[in-house]
């Protein structure tokens, strides 16, 4: 199965933080992201008095990408970068994974993402999108998309709503199965009428985490998992530590969380799919394929940022042959 991921292509820049004071100061409630434009991205990161900060390539979707690519998966992205460093190096980290990189570049700076991560590990972002947020319609090229077998996106793109129903009907028309991730409660709360009507209508495979889950059905996760499943063919409510619920039809499969110690959540649910998606391409069960999922999610949260360190991979990948196997 080959599949193509569409986002917002951002880098991350990575802040630890002492407490908790720093999210009320800039007004983002805790777990959440929320957009800033330039001039409050450049105030945030000269204001913020942050333990330490790092730099690495993010965007939800390209996260969950860049980790099918490690494990050896057929994969392409599309997102809108600008014209300076940073969209350099996004590129080539996505190219040195093996990702198929097809990007849209216009003038100017890149999309970031300013992702704060308390003393606990959560991570609340504040997201400048940059070109990302200018991705069109007619930048969708079907020909590109016609030749994979899946396409994976991101809700945080509800926000462009005409790009989003554009990939929704190309993909559908094209015969290519749609997997979405539902990405933050707020992006939920703020769009649910048209998540309820698009999600029956073009999705097969629903991510979410419990918060996202709430907001889009108000029930507990079980029930949650078992309503989605009513939507869509495979639903998975991710649940941190507690592990996953995979639902298809009228069963709900739960799995098991991977021991990890925690760092930083940033990137887990992306990791968590990439796992699952990499799964199915091999034709795994969903058992199998969740698993999966969990394991590269206990990578990720044991490291600061989105991104699993390269000389990890060989022995994740040992550890995924003998999951499938
Ligand atoms: O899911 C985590 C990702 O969401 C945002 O898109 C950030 O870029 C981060 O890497």
């Amino acid at each position: 199965m080959r599949t193509i991921g569409l986002g917002n292509a951002l880098v991350d820049v990575v802040l630890r933080v002492k407490d908790e004071s720093v999210l009320s100061d800039i007004g983002i409630a805790k777990g959440a992201m929320e957009l800033i434009d330039k001039d409050q991205m450049i105030r945030l990161r000269s204001a913020s008095t942050d333990l330490s900060r790092s730099v690495s390539p993010g965007g939800s979707v390209c996260n969950t990408i860049r980790a099918m690519a490690n494990l050896g998966a057929n994969v392409g992205y599309i997102g809108k970068i600008g014209s300076d460093e940073l969209a350099q190096s996004y590129e080539s980290a996505l190219q040195q994974a093996g990702v198929e990189p097809n990007f849209v570049k216009t003038e100017g700076i890149s999309g970031s993402c300013t992702v704060f991560v308390t003393p606990d590990g959560e991570r609340t972002m504040a997201t400048f999108l940059g070109p990302a947020a200018t991705l069109n319609p007619a930048e969708l090229k079907s020909e590109i998309i016609r030749t994979y077998d899946c396409i994976y996106i991101e809700g945080y793109l509800i926000v462009n709503e005409p790009l989003f129903r554009e990939a929704l009907s190309l993909a559908k028309e094209a015969g290519l199965k749609v997997a979405l991730d539902l990405s933050s409660f707020n992006v939920v709360e703020s769009n649910l009428a048209m998540l309820q009507e698009v999600i029956p209508a073009y999705v097969d495979i629903l991510f979410c985490n419990e918060q996202e889950s709430f907001s889009f059905t108000g029930l507990s996760p079980r029930e949650a998992a078992s309503r989605l499943a009513q939507m869509v063919d495979i639903a998975v409510v991710t649940l941190g530590k507690e592990g996953a619920l995979v639902a298809t039809g009228n069963e709900v499969i739960p799995i098991d969380a991977v021991k990890a110690r925690a760092v930083d959540t940033t990137g887990a649910g992306d990791h968590f799919a990439a796992g699952f998606l990499f799964g199915l391409s091999k034709s795994a069960t969903l058992d199998r394929a969740a698993r999966i999922g969990a394991l590269l999610a206990s990578h990720v949260v044991e490291v600061s940022g989105a991104c699993i360190p390269d000389h990890q991979w060989e022995q994740i990948k040992l550890k995924v042959a003998h999951i499938l196997n």
